[in-house]
């Protein structure tokens, strides 16, 4: 709801004042114009071409004070501008965030492409997980490109399950996704031997890294939706060593990681024994982002 309104002479002035801000604390300027767009009814174009500087009034979301204030908490608490804003662009999706889930990446969205790529042999409109599905984004992601597909989305946080929910119901794909509560395959008992496809991006982080990381990750982010234990690969080794009892034979096993854990990823599948065609995919950055195998 419109609830007060600024010149755009004075949004412009604003508008630069926090740029400059950004520049100082090494915050990408983008994100300005970004924060703005999602409090106010202009667009990227009208922002970028700054053609609002001659409207006597811009309409806002939030009384202006309000607006002043979150982006002063995003200088300095460094809350990522997504929680403030509550939103975040994932594909072609707006997803609901909170402090309770990962805000989805930008990288991750290539899981998408991957799952549906490798599974061009497969029974597309079969069954999948996504486990630990924080925001529902990877969940959403499969409804969209298996249309005819059942999906299963799992979580340990409720808190998480319920924006995952909310974002399933939002994105119009609430009837075509069963959200879980528990512990990777655990509350997925009854598909033993049935799944096409798991996709998943575990916490992958060591421990020992976490604290290392950007503020606005190491202190916003959920801790559990970072934390893969000693050498990051906890979740892996478990979704490595479960996932055979649950995927149907050829079924896609499909896993983010962290820069540098392909090798260590595929020694596990490989280990593992009923796994084949494992492959190591590296993002567009060129860092191993994913590993993909198919069961026996
Ligand atoms: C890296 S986040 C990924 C969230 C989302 N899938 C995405 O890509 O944006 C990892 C998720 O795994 C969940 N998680 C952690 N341990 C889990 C477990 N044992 N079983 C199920 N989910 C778990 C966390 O709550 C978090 O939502």
């Amino acid at each position: 709801m419109i609830q007060e309104t600024i010149s755009g002479w004075q949004l412009g002035q604003w508008l630069e004042d926090a740029k400059a801000e950004c520049l100082v604390l090494g915050i990408s300027a983008h994100e300005v114009h970004w924060f703005v767009q999602e409090l106010t009814g202009l667009d990227r174009l009208t922002l970028r071409l700054q053609t609002f500087k001659q409207q006597p009034s811009v309409p806002l979301q939030v009384p202006w004070s309000e607006l002043t204030q979150l982006w002063q908490r995003r200088l300095t608490e460094r809350i990522p501008v997504q929680y403030l804003v509550g939103v975040t662009h994932w594909r072609q999706f707006t997803l609901k965030v909170s402090p309770a889930v990962l805000i989805p990446r930008p990288e991750t969205e290539l899981i998408i492409d991957l799952a549906q790529s490798a599974a061009e042999n497969l029974d597309q409109d079969g069954i999948w997980a996504d486990l630990g599905t924080g925001s529902g984004a990877i969940a959403i992601g499969l409804a969209d490109i298996f249309p005819r597909a059942e999906i299963h989305g799992v979580d340990t946080s409720l808190e998480a399950l319920a924006i995952a929910q909310y974002n399933a119901e939002t994105t119009g794909f609430a009837d075509r996704i069963q959200f879980h509560h528990g512990s990777w395959w655990q509350p997925l008992d009854f598909l033993q031997g049935k799944l096409t496809g798991m996709v998943s991006n575990p916490p992958y982080i060591p421990s020992n890294l976490i604290p290392t990381l950007q503020p606005e990750v190491a202190h916003h982010e959920p801790t559990l939706a970072l934390d893969g234990g000693g050498d990051g690969l906890d979740c892996i080794r478990d979704l490595v060593e479960t996932a055979p009892r649950y995927l149907r034979s050829g079924g896609l096993w499909i896993v983010e990681i962290m820069a540098g854990q392909g090798e260590a990823v595929a020694g596990l599948l490989q280990a593992q024994g009923s796994y084949s065609k494992i492959k190591i995919i590296s993002d567009l950055a060129g860092f191993d982002r994913f590993v993909i195998a198919y069961l026996k």
